[in-house]
């Protein structure tokens, strides 16, 4: 596997990658991985002849007061675990290289930032669109792949590619990748590692209420009772706050009273001062 730190060496050896007529997946990440990054690599293997991961940790993509400096950077661990899998090529630029002096540009999806995660995060998916949109430009990469743990963030990225004619060949070349799950159906996060032993084992209760109030939901019990019902369960599990927990369409991501045949549960909650997101098709009740 090769790494490239600067564009103009990531420019050439794409070319390379590309010279015998390979097609190139791309897979963004903020490195600290895991086996649902991995999971990722081997989906973007079997769809593309070579496959380049790029690790990025995006100063715009985060608050003020949020992890940025915290964030979990282990390039020498993740470069392995990338080689293993047969990534081609490592994109690893340094932030000056990304945001060089002067960088004035802004993208914003509208709408789809605006609720679930952007109404806590302010900015925050401006920032992802940013990146996804330069990383895109930067690999030019025939076909891209993101996991359905950030449910909202895939919604934000296929709006982006459609709206600007990204040179994606068409818009089902943005790939999502379903959740990879821990043994107690904790979704793997890079977050995670920020909890104590107890707060992991509290965590569990996250993915075990979206799964009760899918059931309920799938069985036509009111909405607003299944939600309060399932706040509560979380703020007794451990967790201290619930951002949010919202039935809505998959795709338009509308908010919804009842199940449409398309529904689906988002929540974000913290624990210990982490915060977890997950989301879960009403569907999979069914
Ligand atoms: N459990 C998972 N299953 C499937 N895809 C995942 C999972 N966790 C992360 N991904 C995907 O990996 C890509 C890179 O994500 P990122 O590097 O932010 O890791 P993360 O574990 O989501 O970190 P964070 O803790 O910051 O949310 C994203 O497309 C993300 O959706
Ligand atoms: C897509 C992404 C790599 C952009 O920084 C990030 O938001 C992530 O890791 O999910
Ligand atoms: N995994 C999404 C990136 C973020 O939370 O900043």
């Amino acid at each position: 596997m090769q790494t490239v730190t600067e564009l103009v060496m990531l420019r050439k050896a794409v070319a390379t990658l590309r010279a015998d007529g390979s097609t190139v997946a791309l897979v963004p990440t903020m490195g600290a991985l895991h086996e649902g990054h991995l999971t990722l690599m081997r989906e973007a293997a079997r769809q593309a002849d070579r496959v380049v991961a790029s690790i990025f940790v995006n100063p715009k993509q985060f608050g003020e007061n949020e992890d940025l400096d915290a964030y979990p950077r282990q390039l020498a661990r993740d470069s392995a675990l990338l080689e293993e899998e047969g990534v081609a090529l490592l994109w690893a630029p340094l932030v000056d290289e990304v945001y060089p002096e002067g960088f004035a540009t802004n993208v914003s999806v509208g709408k789809f930032s605006e609720h679930l995660c952007g109404a806590d995060r302010p900015g925050h998916f401006d920032g992802v669109a940013t990146v996804v949109c330069k990383l895109f430009n930067q690999v030019a990469p025939d076909m891209a792949f993101f996991g359905e743990k950030d449910w909202q963030q895939l919604a934000v990225i296929r709006r982006m590619a459609r709206d600007l004619d990204l040179m994606l060949p068409r818009a089902g070349a943005i790939y999502g990748v379903p959740i990879v799950r821990e043994p107690d159906g904790l979704a793997m996060s890079s977050r995670n590692a920020y909890l104590s032993a107890e707060q992991r084992a509290d965590a569990a209760a996250l993915p075990a209420t979206l799964r009760k109030a899918a059931e309920l939901v799938a069985e036509g019990h009111p909405w607003s009772a299944i939600a309060s019902a399932a706040r509560e369960d979380l703020l007794e599990s451990g967790f201290e706050r619930v951002d949010y927990l919202d039935l809505r369409d998959s795709d338009s991501l509308k908010a919804l009273d009842s199940d449409n045949g398309n529904a689906r549960l988002f929540v974000a909650a913290r624990i210990g001062g982490t915060r977890l997101i997950d989301n879960l098709p009403i569907r999979a009740a069914n």
